[in-house]
Order: structure tokens, then C-alpha cells, then sequence
């Protein structure tokens, strides 16, 4: 005989929901399912076009990024760049990210990044107005960054960029595969605040299920369309949680840019998208304090987003993301073991062949900090 298609077997498996992916089209539907907030239309119009046509400029003389996998260099399929903010001592803690910022190419050390364009100035402030205030809304997590200046009769400072990272996609093929942003410089739980300009592209989110949970549920795909002057940030703890991409599209929109170049830069209609994300770069997590790994190389800083390591239940609780986690979709209820790792990142640059080099990141050890978790116990906020 055969076993009945709903045997004793496969009942002891519970049947995973498979769900399709989902286009996530307005701001609502993105902070209902996902970590990230989205706001359209988020600078002056004239400003976008401003940034778009100044970086589009720029974007000529970006860089690949080039790094070895296995035993082969593969190339970055867009093109990339890196900026420093001026004048940023009073978050600093004496520390310049400009140091830090020398080894964004996958740990090679480079030149010293140039400083933000005139309109990136203009952009950052306005957006760190409505990252604040969006922030202001959500609860933190404690191992978030806790040294902002604190200003009397003011509101809490709860971030602010001090580096920005641009990339140039031209044409639908062009793209950044899924990955998380390291955090070696930015620390546990960063917030990034994405700012698109140019053609209309999708930005991909997938939850990464840990471990212990993947017979129970799978991963949903999120695809949000970013328009031209749209902002997505990535709230704690996208980073821990989701992997993100751009994928190559069959096809695309050309960009009408709404306002004419100015006289001295080209394009009328374009193809390519440009982004900007701006991180703010911890002074606990600059560069002379990373660890080095045995080939005597940075590591890199990377979270256990798969909740592989059992930590001793006496340190989880100090440093436990999501102790409190509540209601929502099933990321929301994950409770964060709030490990990461500091690991080689040797095979990347070199030879492809690295230490395997691996220790986990002990916060006081380290002298990391001041963290969130250290001025108050409470989740502010919901
Ligand atoms: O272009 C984007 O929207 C994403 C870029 C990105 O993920 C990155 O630079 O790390
Ligand atoms: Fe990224």
C-alpha cells in the first residue's frame, strides 16, 4: 500500500509556508514587513537634481570594486566611491573616520576619500533631520551607538552621518548582490540612511532565518521600487536581520530628469541610478581598534545572523538585542542573540586564501561603547 500523501511522517514536519515575494509600494506596506522606512520625494526637487547631475559627473572616474573569490578576482558589476564629512569633532571622540574609510575596498588600503560635494552637504542635513525624527518613533537597542552630545532643552541627538558610500548603476544590468554592510566601523545595529536618485530600481530584502527556526518558517522576498529622490533607511537591525541587493533588471525606465543640467555637466535623459547611503562611522569601532587576524590584516566585523553560537546566559542579557521581542512578522519576534564576529578578511584582498581567523566580539573586553544600553535600560519609544 501506499503511505497517503498526508502520512505520520511528513506531519511530524510541519508543512512551511512558502510565500511568494512581495512588491512593497508605499511607505506603509515597507514599515509593516520590513526593519526600513521609506520616504519619497525626500529633498527639494532642485536639490536631487543638483546631487544627481553633480554625482553623475563624479561617478566617471568610480571605481569597481575588485576581490578575490576562491581562486579568481571577481569585479564589483557597478561602480563605487567614498566620501568623508568635514568638520564632525563634536561625534568624533578625536577619532577620524577618514582612517577607517582608507580600508572600505574590501580591506585594501586606499588613498584618503574625498570629502562630501556641496549638495551631498545639503542633502545630509536634511536627511539627518528625518532620521532622527523617524528614529525618535522606534525603539534603539542596546548595544546602539550612546555617545551623541547631549544639548540642553534640546531632543536627543540619535544619529548622525559622518561617511557616505556612493555607487553608479548603469544601465539594468548593473547591480550589488545580496550581502549585509559590514559592520566593522559602523558597530551592532547601525541605522543607514539610502538615498536614490536617477532611474527607478528595485531594492531587495530577505530575512536571513536563523538556524534553530528554518524547519518552521521560510524567508519572504521584499522588493521595494526606489524612485529618484527617495530615501530608504535601514533601521536596527536590518543589518542583523536581512540581507539586501539591487538586482539586474530586465528592463528599465530611462530617467527624465525633471529639471535641466546645468550648463557645464552633460545628459539629458540617463540610465543610471545613483545611491548614496550615509552611515555614521563609531569612534569605538575606528579603525586602530580593529583586530588583526593571524595573516596580520583588519578583520571584519560581522553579525551571527543565523544564531549559530550558544552564548552563557549570563552575558546575553547585558547585550541581547530583542530580550522584549513583541508581535509582528516573524523577524519581529526573533530574539536577537546579539553575537558577532570578528573574522579574516585576508582571502578577500590577497590571494584568496586567508587564516580563518575567527573570535567572537566581547564588548568589554574590547572597550567598546558608550552604548545606548549604558545611559538607559528602557527601550525608548513604542
Ligand atoms: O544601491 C543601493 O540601494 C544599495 C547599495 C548597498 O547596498 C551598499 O552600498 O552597501
Ligand atoms: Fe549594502
Amino acid at each position: 500500500m501506499f503511505r497517503p500523501p498526508n502520512s505520520s511522517d511528513s506531519q511530524s514536519k510541519p508543512q512551511i509556508i512558502r510565500h511568494p515575494p512581495l512588491t512593497l509600494v508605499s511607505p506603509e506596506f515597507v514599515a509593516q514587513h520590513t526593519p526600513c522606512t521609506l520616504h519619497n520625494a525626500i529633498l527639494p526637487q532642485e536639490l536631487a537634481c543638483r546631487l544627481f547631475y553633480t554625482m553623475l559627473h563624479l561617478s566617471q572616474n568610480w571605481k569597481r570594486n575588485k576581490w578575490w573569490l576562491f581562486d579568481r578576482v571577481v569585479e564589483s558589476p557597478h561602480r563605487t566611491a567614498f566620501f568623508v564629512r568635514e568638520n564632525m569633532t563634536e561625534t568624533s571622540d578625536g577619532s577620524d573616520p577618514k582612517e577607517a574609510a582608507q580600508w572600505w575596498y574590501n580591506g585594501r588600503q586606499t588613498e584618503a576619500p574625498p570629502s562630501f560635494p556641496a549638495p551631498m552637504e545639503e542633502a545630509c542635513e536634511i536627511i539627518e533631520r528625518v532620521v532622527n525624527e523617524e528614529m525618535r518613533k522606534r525603539k534603539q537597542y542596546p548595544l546602539e551607538w550612546g555617545g551623541y552630545p547631549v544639548k540642553e532643552g534640546e531632543e536627543p541627538l540619535l544619529w548622525r552621518a559622518n561617511v557616505a558610500a556612493s555607487n553608479c548603476y548603469e544601465g539594468a544590468k548593473e547591480s550589488v548582490g545580496f550581502h549585509t554592510d559590514q559592520l566593522t566601523y559602523l558597530g551592532p545595529y547601525p541605522t543607514i540612511a539610502s538615498l536614490s536618485l536617477g532611474v527607478n530600481r528595485i531594492f531587495r530584502l530577505r530575512e536571513v532565518i536563523p538556524t534553530d527556526e528554518k524547519d518552521n518558517r521560510s524567508a519572504r522576498t521584499f522588493n521595494i521600487p526606489l524612485r529618484h529622490n527617495s530615501l530608504i533607511i535601514m533601521h536596527a537591525p536590518t543589518q542583523e536581520v536581512f540581507k539586501h541587493c539591487v538586482p539586474a533588471q530586465n528592463t528599465i525606465d530611462m530617467f527624465r530628469p525633471p529639471l535641466p543640467p546645468p550648463a557645464d555637466l552633460l545628459s539629458e535623459g540617463s540610465n543610471a541610478r545613483i545611491n548614496i547611503t550615509f552611515r555614521f562611522y563609531r569612534p569605538d569601532f575606528r579603525s586602530q581598534l580593529t583586530p588583526h587576524c593571524k595573516c596580520n590584516v583588519p578583520c571584519i566585523l560581522r553579525p551571527d545572523m543565523k544564531n549559530r553560537y550558544e552564548s552563557p546566559p549570563e552575558d546575553d542579557e547585558k547585550t541581547r538585542g530583542n530580550a522584549d521581542a513583541g508581535d509582528g512578522e516573524g523577524w519581529a519576534k526573533r530574539s536577537l542573540a546579539a553575537r558577532y564576529w570578528w573574522t579574516c578578511y585576508a582571502g578577500a584582498q590577497n590571494d584568496g586564501h586567508g587564516c580563518g581567523y575567527w573570535k567572537v566580539m566581547d564588548v568589554k573586553a574590547e572597550g567598546r561603547g558608550p552604548f545606548v544600553g549604558d545611559i538607559t535600560t528602557m527601550p525608548i519609544g513604542q
